[in-house]
């Protein structure tokens, strides 16, 4: 299983001499054509990052480290605002909490939805009619709320706001999972391999929970794997030419998890007892008001399908194992979570968790779903500049934009900040301590938003530093939903087993982060970790169960 092979960046034996001389080569030719090449600068924008390599010396880096490459920029430039040129193209990349706030103040000029647009195209393979039809007003420029993006924002920003709705998602989600935990170490100890175990199994909850029973996830057993293929082949396949010959691994995964949809489609499976109201209003919205095909309808879904799991698998694997790997954390986030379950009565095996106490009272423990978001959700933010812009920042700084451009907000290297004090780069899982007390004292009836701001250690709010569930105009609508599913999974591993290596006996060892970090999710692991999972002491008999 482990994933680093290959040659560690270096050409074998003999070849080197060839590849050193055909990357000079290379380098003499592209700075002959840099001229061609070069972007006229206005004194009014950031500064310039340049590369040893003309033209595609920052692509190479992309493509190389991923978005570790911003946070080496971070460590060489120290930087908060600049520019990288690719070819004739430029990405202002905004790598500072007050660059962030003024990037997600002026949306209007800097848009998300020609984003989506794009990734509507290029990945989700909409045809030419379902375009025009997700194109009319999808920047609000008839100044209303018309049209499918829109209406689909805030259809979805009601849908999944603290509710009605969003508990009957939450119940349903965490009713689905129960089954496979009360099978878990049933007969004793058992091996499984966690990273593979929570993807599989929490995938699949969670599509079950939003598509109803009949979903592909449900129906097929290649699918779910499939997804996370087309999932590392995302960025690939948004660029690179004839995708079917140089993606082909993506591009087949791709193909058939949208036959796959189509196939739910064509059934109704969305018709079925079990479909969860966001369901019933995509297909209402979508198909029913503006005219979407099936076919289209199903492409759109599987969209949808990256924003309901790629980020909250990660998520829940990386809360388990920190708590896991740290007796002491463990211990503690223990006591909290206890408290939230049901008192049994004599010769009753069945206990309940109660979710809602799980999100007001378990201060540690939401806090430290939040650091594990810090450190392995730094997802990075997109913007496309529709116009030349001039952006300020709340220090009075001021910067020009040109139209056209790209812009990153790089909440990887906000993330790693000295804001966040000496300790940066480890977890700490009461970091966000103050967040949750602070939250639960002047909210006590509502929900704790896991996006609030950021309070450091005296209690002071550090705007836009936390990012990870974006900010702004377009915040996750999915981040209320997420934090009761991945604190509802791992408070059942908390309350109701022991987890140990297989290879480091008595103890829990994380596994490393995947080698080439994506900017575009939550960190997936390296490799996969064996374990040995066992009931907890007094724990034996449990049959699991949810309330909200
Ligand atoms: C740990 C879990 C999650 C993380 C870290 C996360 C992160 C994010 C981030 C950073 C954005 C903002 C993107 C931007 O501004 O460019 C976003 C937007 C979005 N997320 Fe999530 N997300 C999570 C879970 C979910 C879930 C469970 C759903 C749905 C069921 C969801 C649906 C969406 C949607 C639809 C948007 C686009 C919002 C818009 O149109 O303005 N997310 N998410």
């Amino acid at each position: 299983m482990e994933p680093f092979t290959g040659t560690g960046g270096h050409a074998p034996g003999g070849n080197a001499l060839y590849y050193c001389i055909a990357l000079a080569v290379a380098a003499l030719l592209l700075s002959y054509l840099q001229p061609l090449f070069s972007v006229p600068k206005d004194g009014r924008e950031p500064p310039v990052l340049s590369s040893s390599i003309p033209i595609v010396g920052h692509l190479i880096q992309f493509i190389r480290k991923g978005s570790d490459y911003l946070v080496d920029l971070e460590r060489q430039y120290h930087q908060s605002l600049y520019v990288l040129t690719v070819g004739k193209g430029r990405i202002y990349i905004a790598a500072s909490p007050e660059w962030a706030q003024a990037i997600h103040k002026s949306y209007r000029s800097l848009q998300f939805n020609t984003i989506v647009l794009n990734a509507m195209k290029n990945i989700f393979l909409m045809d030419e009619p379902s375009m025009k039809l997700i194109e009319h007003n999808s920047n609000g420029e008839d100044g209303t709320r018309n049209g499918i993006l829109l209406e689909m924002h805030d259809m979805l920003g009601s849908v999944l706001a603290p509710g009605r709705h969003l508990d009957d998602l939450n119940h349903s989600i965490l009713n689905e999972v129960l089954p496979d935990v009360n099978k878990l170490a049933r007969n004793g100890p058992q091996h499984i391999q966690l990273w593979w175990w929570i993807r599989h199994h929490f995938s699949i909850a969670s599509i079950t929970a939003i598509w109803g029973p009949k979903n592909p996830f449900m129906l097929h057993s290649d699918i779910e794997p499939l997804f996370w293929d087309f999932e590392a082949a995302m960025l690939p396949l948004s660029m690179a030419p004839l995708p079917w010959l140089f993606v082909r691994k993506g591009h087949l995964a791709r193909k058939r998890i949208f036959d796959a949809w189509e196939e739910y489609m064509q059934n109704s499976g969305y018709d079925e007892p079990g479909v969860s109201q966001l369901v019933k209003n995509r297909v209402a919205l979508n198909m029913e008001k503006y005219g979407f095909t099936k076919r289209m309808h199903a492409y759109g879904e599987v969209s949808m399908v990256f924003g309901a799991i790629s980020n909250t698998v990660p998520t829940a694997f990386w809360l388990i194992s920190y708590i896991f790997s740290d007796p002491n954390i463990l211990a503690e986030i223990r006591q909290e979570v206890d408290a939230c379950i049901s008192t049994p009565t004599s010769g009753e095996t069945k206990r309940i968790l109660n979710a809602t106490k799980l999100r007001t009272s378990c201060h540690l423990f939401t806090s430290a779903l939040r650091e594990t978001l810090r450190i392995a959700g730094g997802v990075n933010i997109t913007r496309q500049v529709s116009e030349d812009v001039t952006v300020t920042n709340s220090a009075g700084e001021s910067y020009l934009l040109k139209k056209d451009a790209m812009v990153q907000i790089a909440s990887n290297v906000i993330h790693q900040r000295e804001l966040w004090g000496s300790d940066a780069h480890e977890f700490n899982a009461r970091r966000f301590m103050q967040n949750e007390k602070q939250q639960a004292d002047s909210t006590s009836t509502k929900i704790p938003d896991p996006a609030a701001p950021y309070r450091d250690a005296q209690g002071k709010v550090v705007s836009a530093a936390f990012r990870s569930f974006g900010g702004g105009n377009n915040v996750c609508p999915g981040r209320h939903f997420a934090q009761t599913e991945i604190l509802g999974l791992a408070a059942l591993f908390v309350a109701g087993f022991e987890i140990e290596g297989v290879r480091t006996p008595g103890r829990y060892q994380m596994p490393p982060t995947e080698a080439l970090k994506s900017s575009l999710a939550v960190i997936k692991p390296g490799r996969d970790v064996d374990v040995k999972i066992r009931r907890r002491a007094g724990f034996e008999d449990v049959e699991w169960g949810f309330k909200m």
